[in-house]
């Protein structure tokens, strides 16, 4: 049965809007060591951009959670935008649900952390709309327990990431322009950290090393070796600019500082690649509409 939660005033502009999921890109990805449970400790820059997934939460006053439409490939009690409303209810016993309408856009297994933003959105947006009242802090511990990219999402502001990605550091950078490749492929985050391989041992670095331009991304190497259409993405978009790895991968990126230069680059190879356009944003597009609510 569906709600009209009268109950809670301040939250009922927030059901039936549509909640933007952003993605991100790694900047920069180092992988200094390796946690006893198999986790990866990582140096990286986390910059939001403004490709969004959307999603709208419809109140319903029984104790389910489910999606509206269900995304092709991925089992309901896998998806991680109902894991995250679930955790929310397990964590705080609130006893009613929600009905989770999401509007895909970003691909999945890019790197550009997708799953994890719906699942950060989910957690953040249902937090008010509950009304809940945990913390950001709360919110991050929670996501990790949904993926290493939920924190920064939840975050939401550019950040430099150290840990498995979780301890954060809020950064400003220039809100470039970012011309991103999908090759044809589904990288495996889980395979990549797997690998025999990758390497593990880089040296810590800081961040004027980073501002002095050490943007390189530990994964580039055996993710090229195992998927070639990733390598032939690199290739395409160094015509036009330094073509770099974000996570895992697959997705490649470059960066423009001239709008003009970016969608010439665009128009070039949208015939050939599946491309998106995008600009960085320090700011999460979630957070600056929580702040115009
Ligand atoms: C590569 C990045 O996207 C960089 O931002 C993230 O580290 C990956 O984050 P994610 O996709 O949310 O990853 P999770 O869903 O937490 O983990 C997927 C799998 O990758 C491995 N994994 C992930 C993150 C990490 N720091 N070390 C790992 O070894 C683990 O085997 C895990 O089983
Ligand atoms: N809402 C969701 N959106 C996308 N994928 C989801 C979702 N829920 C569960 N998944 C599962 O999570 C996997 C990873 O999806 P995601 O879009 O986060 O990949 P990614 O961009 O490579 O992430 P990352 O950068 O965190 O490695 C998918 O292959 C899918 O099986």
């Amino acid at each position: 049965m569906e709600s009209n939660v009268t109950e809670n005033p301040a939250a009922i502009a927030g059901w039936r809007e549509k909640w933007p999921a952003p993605a991100k890109l790694n900047l920069m990805l180092k992988i200094t060591g390796r946690r006893a449970d198999g986790y990866h400790l990582l140096q990286t820059v986390f910059q939001i951009i403004d490709l969004c997934d959307w999603l709208t939460f419809h109140p319903l006053s029984e104790d389910k959670v489910c999606l509206q439409e269900q995304i092709p490939g991925v089992a309901e009690t896998d998806e991680l935008t109902v894991r995250a409303a679930k955790l929310l209810k397990q964590h705080t016993g609130y006893a009613g649900g929600v009905r989770i309408e999401l509007e895909k856009n970003l691909p999945m297994g890019g790197g550009l952390g997708g799953g994890s933003s719906d699942a950060a959105t989910t957690l953040v947006v249902l937090n008010r709309l509950w009304d809940l009242r945990l913390s950001q802090q709360q919110l991050m511990q929670l996501g990790l327990q949904l993926g290493a990219d939920v924190p920064i999402f939840v975050f939401g502001h550019s950040a430099w990431g150290e840990g498995v990605g979780e301890e954060l550091q809020a950064i400003t950078l220039p809100e470039y322009w970012l011309l991103i490749i999908k090759p044809d492929c589904h990288v495996n985050t889980r395979q990549i950290f797997l690998a025999e391989g990758l390497t593990r041992n880089s040296a810590s670095i800081k961040m004027i090393d980073f501002i002095a331009g050490d943007y390189s991304n530990d994964c580039t190497a055996i993710v090229t070796s195992m998927y070639p259409e990733v390598k032939n993405a690199i290739r395409a978009l160094s015509e036009f600019g330094e073509a770099r790895l974000t996570g895992t991968g697959a997705c490649v990126f470059a960066v423009f500082v001239d709008e003009n230069a970016a969608r010439a680059a665009y128009a070039a190879l949208q015939s050939e690649w599946v491309v998106y356009l995008a600009r960085g944003q320090n700011q999460s597009p979630l957070y600056k509409k929580l702040d115009r609510e």
